[in-house]
């Protein structure tokens, strides 16, 4: 059973939050931490395709650019499914009858393509073994936090963020599913040179997708016209995947889900967070950031 059918479980409107539970010293769901022996041990294979993201750093728009260059620009065959179930989310695991991450992708034929947000050191070690390829993006700090704080009022199956002053805080805290953003972008950035990775940047996409697309095109060798890199640059903006139920996530109940409260393709653009940081907690924040990301060759642009 798929998750959209989850509405003819006739659960109501009411959705309860996620129990939570640590795994090595990172934040998540119970489920998740239940089933972690058998995410550890999950078998990856050589052809897989990984899209490794921290939440909310652009993984959707990602995912909808790498099945259209799998598919050739055919867009009714990126119709063919939600984006959720194109692409198995490996760690994310739900009450049975529910499909769980695993259960697809154990399902699913090869080559498959597979979604995770887990931090580089919870990595089942079957993908380093492998040799898997990866496409890691990243997207500024400031940014992730108010996307998952909006995403967090409207999905119930994430943590309840409270109000923003409390979220900004646990968000520094990496009090979060997955845990700290900090530890996440250094953790991968760390592992790039070591493995098969492309490390991606939200803020780059957004400036110039084509270019962004582009060393997507030669990490995965393939080659395309320019007919067919236009369609996907422009099948895959912002605009018309708001518009595109399989990638929007709008096919599912709003007792998960309620884009009325805020819709998952809010804002798409960096830069967003000027309008939430008051200029007192700009400054915390950027202090605290000096300290958390002391000593790393990592940087960000805030905007473009
Ligand atoms: N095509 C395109 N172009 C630009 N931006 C896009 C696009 N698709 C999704 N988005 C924005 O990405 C944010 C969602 O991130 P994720 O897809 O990583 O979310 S998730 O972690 O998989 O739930 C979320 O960011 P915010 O708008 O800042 O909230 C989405 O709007």
């Amino acid at each position: 059973m798929s998750l959209e059918e989850i509405e003819h479980l006739h659960l109501g409107e009411k959705h309860i939050r996620p129990e939570t539970e640590e795994v090595n010293g990172v934040l998540m769901t119970k489920m998740i931490s239940d089933n972690w022996e058998k995410i550890w041990n999950f078998q990856a294979n050589p052809d897989d395709l990984l899209i490794a993201t921290y939440a909310k750093a652009g993984t959707t728009w990602t995912q909808e650019i790498v099945d259209m260059i799998q598919n050739d620009g055919n867009v009714q065959k990126c119709q063919r499914a939600n984006i959720f179930d194109r692409h198995p989310f490996i760690e994310w695991t739900l009450p049975p009858p529910f499909n769980s991450g695993l259960d697809l992708a154990n399902k699913m034929p090869s080559p498959r393509t597979l979604k995770t947000h887990l931090p580089v050191q919870l990595l089942p070690p079957s993908f380093w073994k492998e040799n898997s390829k990866i496409i890691y993006v990243a997207r500024n700090a400031k940014d992730c936090l108010v996307s998952y704080y909006h995403f967090s009022r409207m999905n119930k199956m994430v943590l309840d963020p409270g109000t923003w002053e409390e979220y900004v805080e646990t968000f520094k805290a990496g009090k979060v599913l997955w845990g700290s953003w900090y530890d996440h972008v250094k953790g991968w950035w760390d592992a790039k040179d070591q493995h098969h990775i492309l490390y991606l940047f939200y803020e780059d996409m957004k400036e110039d997708t084509k270019r962004e697309i582009q060393k997507i095109l030669k990490f995965l060798e393939k080659d395309i016209s320019e007919e067919v890199l236009n369609k996907i640059i422009y099948h895959t903006s912002f605009d018309v995947m708001k518009q595109n139920p399989m990638a929007n996530y709008t096919t599912l109940p709003t007792s998960i889900m309620d884009h009325s409260i805020s819709p998952f393709m809010r804002k798409g653009m960096p830069g967003d967070w000027k309008n939430y940081f008051t200029v007192a907690q700009n400054e915390e924040f950027d202090k605290d950031y000096q300290t958390k990301m002391a000593g790393s060759t990592l940087t960000f642009r805030t905007e473009i």
